[in-house]
């Protein structure tokens, strides 16, 4: 199912926020959802990467990177990964690497643009904690979906 977040927004638009934050797509998929995982980490990606090396089920992982373009939070190398663990998409505060590449992936990827640098491998961080999308706060568990027009989370009741 293909879904439109501006259809859902006029079903449901009370019980849900809007990330007004604008990000870029770079993903295979554009329209894509799941309930929220999350991680907050500031140009270090281990905790990204081991994360999606663990079933996914379906879920949607919010990367809290701080807003920072200085370093890629995420590369070809982990958007396959999260494919095959089945993972439904990945939304990064931050940046990106391989862009090209993750553009072949059946797997949505909305970022704030890109940078060849990568990241530490240090496991600065944490895993499933609330995080922010500019003044959306996003709990695990949390419903996300994503299309071209945006996010929009509806939390856990
Ligand atoms: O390993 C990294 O830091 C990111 C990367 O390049 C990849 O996922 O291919």
């Amino acid at each position: 199912m293909t879904i439109s977040t501006a259809d859902l927004y006029d079903e449901r638009g009370p019980e849900l926020a809007s990330v007004s934050l604008q990000f870029r797509d770079f993903g295979g998929h554009q329209s894509f959802s799941g309930p929220a995982r999350t991680v907050q980490c500031l140009h270090d990606n281990a905790l990204v990467k081991s994360l999606l090396g663990t079933p996914g089920e379906g879920a949607v992982l919010i990367v809290d990177g701080g807003g920072s373009l200085r370093t890629a939070l995420m590369g070809d190398m982990i958007g396959e990964s999260a494919v095959h663990n089945g993972w439904a998409g990945v939304i990064i505060n931050g940046a990106v690497r391989d862009s090209v590449a993750l553009g072949g992936l059946p797997l949505g990827v909305k970022a704030l643009g890109t940078n060849p640098v990568k990241s530490a491998k240090d496991g600065a961080g944490s895993v499933d904690g609330p995080v922010q999308l500019g003044e959306v706060t996003i709990q695990p568990g949390d419903m996300v979906y994503a299309d071209p027009d945006g996010i929009l989370i509806a939390p856990t009741p």
